[in-house]
C-alpha cells in the first residue's frame, strides 16, 4: 500500500491535528497579510492553528520573500510564449487526447533510469514558460531543494525532483512542444475563462462542437478530477508512469497529474467537477506544491553532482530497484 502523506513537519501536523478552531482571516492589504502571517505562525507554534492558518503560515516560510508580481505576467510575455498558447490551444482537441492516449499506451517509449531521464532533460528548454530560460534538470533540482530547505517529507522533495520528468515526451512522441509543455485544462467541456489567453481557442474546431462546447460538455457535476480528461502533455504523462511504477502517494501523484492545471488550482476555475471525497485533499496538496514549482525559479542555480547521491536515495525509496538492479530501470 502507498505510504500515507502530510506535508508538515511531524509536530506541526500533530498540533493542526488537535486544534480546529480559531479565527477568521481576513486578507485586505500587505500590512494585513504581514500581521496575519505572523498570527498563523503564532498559532501553528502553540497548536491552536486552524487549517487556514497552517497554510498561510506554511506558504509563508518558502515564498514570502518572493515578489509575486515577477511571474506568469503573460501579457507582458515575448512572442515565442504567445505563439504557444495559440498553437497548443487551437490543437488540444478531445480526437487529439484520445489518440494521444491511445498512443501512450501501446508502447513503450523509452528505458531508462529516473536519473538518465533528468539528464536528458537537460537540453530542453520550455517555450511556454515566461519565467525560466535554465534547462530542465535545473528546474528539478531548484524545486527539490526549496521543497528540502523548508523541512518536507522525502516523498514531497522526491515529487519537485520529478515532476517535469514528462517533458521526456518531446523527445519521443510528440507533435511538438504544443503536446508537452504549457498549462492544461479539460478537453471535452467549454474552455473556460480562467485558462490564460481565453481568446486563442477560436480556432479548435472543439469550440464549435455541439457537446464539446457547452459549459459541462461530456461531465456529470461532481464526478471527479480522475475522471476528467485533461489536455495531453507532461503531467498526465509522468502521472501514469509513477502511478503503475512508484510507490508515492496520492498526494504526490496528484501534484504531478494536475500541477499545470492552473485554471483550477489557482484561478478557481472547473470547481463544478470535483468529487466529495478527494479532490478537496488533491486540491490541497497541489496548492501546497505550486509555490515551490512556481517560486524557485527565481533561486540560484544548484550543482547537480554535489545533488546526486542525496536525490539518488529518495528515488531509491520510491522507485524500488528490482533484482539484480542498482537503480529502478523506468519503462518511458
Ligand atoms: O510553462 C510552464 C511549464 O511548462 C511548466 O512545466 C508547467 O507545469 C506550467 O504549467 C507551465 O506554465
Ligand atoms: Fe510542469
Ligand atoms: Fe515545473
Amino acid at each position: 500500500m502507498a505510504p500515507s502523506a502530510t506535508f508538515e513537519t511531524p509536530n506541526i501536523n500533530e498540533n493542526f491535528n488537535s486544534h480546529k478552531d480559531g479565527l477568521a482571516l481576513e486578507a485586505t492589504s500587505d500590512a494585513v497579510d504581514e500581521v496575519n502571517v505572523l498570527k498563523a505562525a503564532m498559532r501553528v507554534k502553540n497548536g491552536t492553528a486552524t487549517q487556514e492558518e497552517v497554510d498561510i503560515y506554511e506558504k509563508s516560510q518558502f515564498d514570502a520573500e518572493k515578489d509575486k508580481t515577477q511571474f506568469r505576467q503573460y501579457e507582458d510575455a515575448c512572442d515565442r510564449v504567445k505563439n504557444f498558447y495559440r498553437e497548443q490551444h487551437e490543437k488540444q482537441t478531445v480526437a487529439y487526447n484520445l489518440k494521444a492516449r491511445n498512443d501512450f499506451k501501446s508502447k513503450t517509449r523509452a528505458n531508462m533510469t529516473i536519473w538518465q531521464a533528468m539528464e536528458k532533460l537537460n537540453t530542453l528548454i520550455d517555450e511556454s514558460d515566461p519565467d525560466t530560460s535554465l534547462s530542465q534538470i535545473e528546474h528539478l533540482l531548484q524545486s527539490a531543494e526549496a521543497i528540502r530547505r523548508d523541512g518536507k517529507p522525502q516523498w514531497f522533495q522526491l515529487t519537485g525532483l520529478i515532476h517535469d520528468l514528462g517533458k521526456l515526451l518531446f523527445f519521443y512522441a510528440a507533435e511538438g512542444q504544443w503536446d508537452v509543455v504549457g498549462d492544461t485544462f479539460p478537453v471535452g467541456c467549454r474552455f473556460d475563462e480562467t485558462i490564460i489567453y481565453p481568446g486563442t481557442f477560436e480556432n479548435n474546431p472543439d469550440s464549435k462542437d455541439p457537446i464539446y462546447s457547452t459549459e459541462r460538455g461530456i461531465y456529470t457535476p461532481g464526478c471527479g478530477m480522475d475522471n476528467v480528461m485533461l489536455s495531453w502533455g507532461h503531467d498526465e504523462y509522468l502521472y501514469h508512469i509513477c502511478k503503475e511504477q512508484s510507490t508515492l502517494p496520492d498526494e504526490a501523484l496528484a501534484m504531478i497529474r494536475y500541477h499545470s492545471f492552473y485554471p483550477w488550482h489557482s484561478a478557481g476555475g472547473y470547481r463544478w467537477i470535483m468529487d466529495e471525497e478527494k479532490d478537496a485533499r488533491m486540491l490541497e496538496a497541489v496548492k501546497a506544491f505550486n509555490p515551490y514549482d512556481l517560486y524557485s525559479k527565481s533561486d540560484g542555480i544548484p550543482k547537480v553532482e554535489d545533488l546526486k547521491e542525496y536525490y539518488m536515495g529518495l528515488i531509491n525509496t520510491y522507485f524500488p530497484p528490482g533484482e539484480g538492479e542498482s537503480e529502478k530501470v523506468i519503462r518511458w
